[in-house]
């Protein structure tokens, strides 16, 4: 019988059938659009990886023998028995190296997920994929990593994120090659060419003085294309609320404020669907819908 980890009554870990990925994040039962999968306290918190590589040595000291167990048993950018290895001095002194607590580091904590980077033991075990079906993000304010189903998952389905969740705009190419440590990325080369020149086309839009209303139409019409191109390759997450909002600005600008309301409130739908209804910036919207804004 295939082993499993039940991480919660949502998802489980287990290994990829592929032989290639190594272990992976299985949905256990269908997961609705939009259910919040997981929430879990991260192991280690820094503002960039590249920091969390530099001080996790350090920190690994002061973690729990409960923490340092499930920090010890991630992927290290080779596989290791350490789980073989009867407890004790050696067991210790092999897993807890600094190289290899450096690469565990580098392999499995996420940054770009809201504030700062993130190691926790749940995302660790989460694949890229490149139309993924649940979105990572790191709440500071109650310092909890979620992970929230983008679309319907079925049972047994693996849970994926894209690794780039927050650089959409990377070409397919650039995407293969920062994946090169052996994730596969099968991003379509033309789609994702095309998002990168229709962002370069609003941004030139952003920095012209004073555009007129048909340069604002014009940039309105690429940005229709860009989230449509988006939705098409699966990517809903915090870039695309961001885009609908930056329409709802130029709609703003046009004077159409019907338009621009109905692409805020797409907006905040995309947002609340990424990071859920209990983050502090969609609670905020709840209130002012019901006229309880701050002074
Ligand atoms: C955060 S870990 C994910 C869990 C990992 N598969 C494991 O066995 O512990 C990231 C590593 O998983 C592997 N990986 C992730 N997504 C992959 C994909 N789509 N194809 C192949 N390998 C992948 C890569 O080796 C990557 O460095």
């Amino acid at each position: 019988m295939e082993s499993s980890y039940r991480l919660n009554r949502k998802v489980e870990i287990r290994q990829c059938g592929d032989g290639l990925k190594g272990l992976g994040l299985f949905a256990a039962h269908r997961l609705t659009k939009g259910l919040k999968i997981m929430s879990e306290e991260p192991l280690l918190v820094d503002e960039t990886r590249d920091d969390l590589a530099a001080h996790i040595s350090y920190q690994f000291p002061s973690l729990s023998e409960a923490e340092k167990s499930k920090l010890v048993l991630m992927y290290a950018g080779y596989r290791e028995p350490i789980a073989l290895l009867p407890a004790g001095a050696v067991k210790d002194a092999h897993a807890g190296r600094a190289q290899r607590l450096q690469m565990i580091a580098r392999y499995n904590s996420f940054e770009g997920i809201g504030i700062g980077c993130a190691l926790s033991p749940g995302s660790a075990a989460i694949n890229h994929a490149c139309s993924p079906n649940a979105f990572l993000y790191y709440n500071s304010s109650f310092n909890y990593v979620t992970l929230h189903a983008i679309r319907d998952i079925q049972a047994g389905e693996e849970v994926t994120i894209s690794y780039f969740q927050e650089s959409v705009y990377l070409t397919a190419a650039e995407r293969n090659n920062r994946l090169a440590d052996g994730s596969s990325g099968r991003a379509s080369e033309a789609k994702r060419n095309s998002m990168k020149s229709l962002r370069e086309q609003l941004t030139r839009h952003h920095e012209a003085e004073l555009p007129g209303p048909e340069e604002t139409r014009e940039a309105i019409s690429a940005s229709r294309e860009l989230i449509k191109t988006m939705e098409d390759e699966g990517l809903f997450g915090l870039e695309m609320a961001l885009c609908l909002a930056e329409q709802g600005r130029m709609f703003t600008i046009l004077g159409d404020n019907e338009s621009a309301e109905r692409l805020n409130r797409q907006s905040m739908i995309i947002r609340r669907l990424c990071i859920g209804f209990d983050h502090p910036s969609c609670m905020l919207s709840r209130l002012e819908r019901v006229g309880m804004t701050a002074e």
